[in-house]
């Protein structure tokens, strides 16, 4: 009786705010089930095209009292995503998790840095592009910039569902300490706390926590998570840290979840 099920909760966002971690660790939990790939179902006109049913035919096969979960960090700033999974579901969890903005923001350019350099092309510095020459403000139209503006993207979510039905993980924290992090999220899917510190160790070669299924099976996540990051000069961190904090606060507003952002 394995059977291919639909979502009934999906990680939204936000890009490089830990979202491959947060799948993971969830996965630890024995109702949870992960597709293992960014889907890009909602978000991927081609694909939503496909329909519904290519959509299930994405999801692992599970026992009917898991719950099925993905993650797309391109839904949460897509326009057309949350009319698009209201019409799916309309009581769907939605997860989100956010790191402080400016951070993200870096996180965001190095992945895209990387990219180049691996083409041997050259980019701008991150101040460059985050910093109107002209103007010497913030370059709203950057978008590393634009995806860590949370509360506006939040709003448009907001238009079709009601703010329980979403959850907000805080992504700093899941790398310092994850398990309180996983017991709000597991309270949040209502499921029985099944997530212990068993699963989860630090591994100090890569700076990560990584994750214990048993005895025998353990992993840490790609290469790929956790980069350094390239020095920012500190001036250019105040002012968008500037930018971002009225955000922030209509961030914690709305969604009851405080942070001890700058
Ligand atoms: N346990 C563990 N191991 C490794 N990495 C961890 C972990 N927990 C959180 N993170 C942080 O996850 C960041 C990547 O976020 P995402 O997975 O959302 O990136 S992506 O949008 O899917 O590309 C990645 O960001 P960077 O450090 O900026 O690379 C990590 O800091």
């Amino acid at each position: 009786n394995l059977v291919q099920q639909l979502p009934r909760a999906i990680i939204i966002g936000v890009r490089k705010g830990g979202t491959r971690a947060l799948l993971e660790m969830l996965n630890l939990h024995p109702a949870v089930v992960k597709a293992s790939q960014e889907i890009h179902f909602f978000d991927n006109d081609q694909n939503y095209a496909r329909g519904i049913d290519w959509y299930r035919g994405k999801m692992p096969f599970s026992f009917p009292h898991q719950i099925t979960i993905e993650k797309s960090p391109a839904y949460f700033i897509t326009e057309e995503v949350p009319e698009r999974i209201f019409k799916m579901n309309s009581s769907i969890k939605l997860l989100i998790i956010v790191r402080e903005p400016t951070t993200r923001a870096v996180s965001d350019y190095t992945q895209v840095l990387e990219g180049k350099e691996r083409k041997n092309k050259t980019y701008h510095k991150f101040e460059k592009l985050a910093i109107d020459a002209n103007t010497c403000e913030v370059n709203t139209k950057y978008k590393a910039v634009r995806t860590s503006i949370y509360t506006k993207h939040l709003e448009r979510w907001l238009k079709y569902f009601p703010v329980e039905q979403f959850h907000i993980v805080d992504g700093d924290r899941l790398i310092t300490d994850p398990l309180p992090e996983l017991q709000l999220v597991e309270r949040f899917l209502n499921l029985p706390s099944r997530i212990s510190q068993y699963n989860l160790y630090f591994n100090a070669t890569r700076g990560f926590y990584c994750l214990r299924f048993n005895i025998v099976f353990n992993k840490c996540l790609a290469g790929s998570k956790g980069r350094i990051h390239p020095e920012v000069d500190p001036s250019v961190v105040t002012k968008l840290q500037k930018f971002f904090h009225p955000f922030n606060q209509k961030f914690y507003q709305i969604t009851g979840r405080t942070f001890n952002w700058p």
